[in-house]
């Protein structure tokens, strides 16, 4: 096998690649460290439109990998990455069309982003270079590669859900992208159900190619290792010292509608209702880092989940006692692996979510002895393998509510049970063999 040439939106910046957060980023990580790769995408950088004339990838070699990166206009990034990918198809591919805000301007600029991934990426690449793009930014990247006569295997992974057909044709001009889902060698989806959406709407396209399921996963050994070994770390400490015995709940999302964060909002409110018995004697911590917040449905979001923490506080809170401790910084993933050792209780209930690294994040980091108890929404990508997990339907708040209630008074036999039940699909799906599975199939095209 040549090079893996990987092609993503986002290239981790070079202090992201010591600690990248985010799901792509550190998935990835693992598949580019066997031989020599490239990974190309944005530079993350805005440029004004008379420097984009002359633009060529700026590129920089770590060990075995070449990160090479493109600035993009205001322009562009504009319309192609909040407008058309953040503002129609993120919502799409999640289930609410009626977020959509559709403008054909917006489409011709995402087209021309993709066109320009191709043109600059082509001088780069080798014959005998494998070559996988990941996500809905770049659908239709594979076309725009043999466009430019690129002929090495290509393949495609969404790490995001892909909706019924009869929902998906609300995209103008959708036909037309599942075409070019045809220069794509591989396809791969992290679900059944996103499988068999995208290839019932392939077949209604008349487009012979179909999709196939590789679920995305983390590499539990280390991740595991990492949550043990920061027990002792300053910031975990500190943590641990504030909850004075208290059982902690955490969340902890991306600042993303499709995250269910206030549903999630609510179903706390509604716990502290009707269980007051614990009121003052639990720590809900919601850590919920700002993403996309130039677009306006994020920022409208935002602006929602400040007033409800707000309320939620004012109301129910007491001198010495805060319901919601609610974040919009990041947190670096390492102290995250300590935090969730730390935690009782994970409320992972997102409305649609295309697999949910959390999920699988928190079950690696638990002490064996004293496990704590993952509530998961039916809706994440990542429910079908973990129905050990307390099981909501993040849409009910009272389903939320007995979830918690439930949660924290299991006794600790149960808990157990149930971890070693989530366990073995954790360590068994990794970010390692996801990534050796995708890369096997195309391979195999390869060879012919
Ligand atoms: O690059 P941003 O716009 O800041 O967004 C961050 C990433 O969000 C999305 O993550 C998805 O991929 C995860 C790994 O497969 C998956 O677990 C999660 O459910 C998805 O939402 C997005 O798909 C990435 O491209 C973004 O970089
Ligand atoms: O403050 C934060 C919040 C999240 N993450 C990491 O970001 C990733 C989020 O991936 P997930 O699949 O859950 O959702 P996405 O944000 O990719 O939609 C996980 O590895 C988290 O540990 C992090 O490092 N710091």
């Amino acid at each position: 096998m040549g090079r893996l040439v990987v092609v993503s939106n986002r290239v981790p910046s070079s202090s992201d690649r010591q600690q990248p957060a985010g799901g792509l980023a550190v998935a990835l990580q693992d598949a580019l460290s066997h031989g020599e790769a490239l990974w190309f995408g944005w530079s993350g950088q805005q440029i004004a439109e008379a420097e984009a004339s002359n633009r060529k990838p700026s590129e920089e070699t770590v060990d075995n990998v070449t990160y090479a990166t493109i600035d993009l206009t205001h322009a562009e990034f504009d319309g192609f990455y909040q407008k058309y990918s953040n503002g129609i198809l993120w919502p799409l591919c999640h289930y609410r069309a009626g977020l959509m805000d559709y403008s054909r301007k917006d489409r011709e600029v995402y087209l021309t982003v993709n066109h320009l991934f191709a043109q600059q990426l082509r001088p780069l690449l080798r014959p005998d270079d494998i070559i996988w793009v990941h996500d809905y930014h770049l659908f239709p990247l594979g076309q725009a590669l043999r466009d430019v006569g690129i002929t090495n295997p290509i393949g495609f992974f969404l790490h995001i859900p892909f909706p019924p057909w009869s929902l998906m044709k609300a995209l103008p001009g959708a036909e037309r992208l599942m075409h070019s889902l045809e220069s794509y060698d591989v396809i791969g989806l992290q679900t059944e159900d996103d499988a068999r959406n995208m290839n019932d709407g392939l077949e209604q396209c008349g487009v012979q190619t179909r999709g196939q399921v590789f679920p995305i996963g983390i590499d539990p050994a280390s991740f595991a290792a990492q949550a043990k070994a920061c027990e002792d770390d300053f910031d975990v400490q500190r943590l641990q010292q504030s909850l004075r015995g208290r059982p902690l709940v955490i969340g902890v999302d991306r600042l993303d509608y499709s995250k269910g964060i206030p549903e999630r909002f609510h179903g706390y409110e509604a716990f502290l209702k009707r269980f007051p018995e614990h009121k003052g004697k639990v720590m809900y911590l919601q850590i919920a880092p700002v993403s996309r917040g130039t677009v306006e449905e994020y920022r409208r979001l935002k602006q929602d989940l400040d007033e409800t923490a707000g309320r939620i506080n004012g109301m129910y809170g007491d001198f010495d006692w805060t319901p919601i401790r609610y974040i919009t910084h990041p947190v670096p993933r390492h102290l995250l692996a300590g935090f969730y050792r730390l935690a009782d209780v994970a409320l992972v209930t997102p409305l649609r979510d295309g697999m949910n690294l959390v999920a699988k994040e928190y079950v690696a980091a638990q002490d064996e002895e004293d496990p704590g108890v993952l509530i998961l929404s039916h809706f994440a990508g990542a429910a079908p393998e973990m129905e050990d997990a307390l099981l909501v339907n993040p849409h009910d708040a009272d389903e939320i509510a007995d979830a918690l209630h439930k949660a924290l008074t299991m006794t600790q036999s149960e808990r157990q049970e149930r971890w070693e039940r989530l366990k073995p699909d954790v360590w068994r799906v990794t970010a390692g063999s996801w990534a050796r599975d995708f890369i096997e199939q195309l391979v195999r095209v390869e060879r012919g």
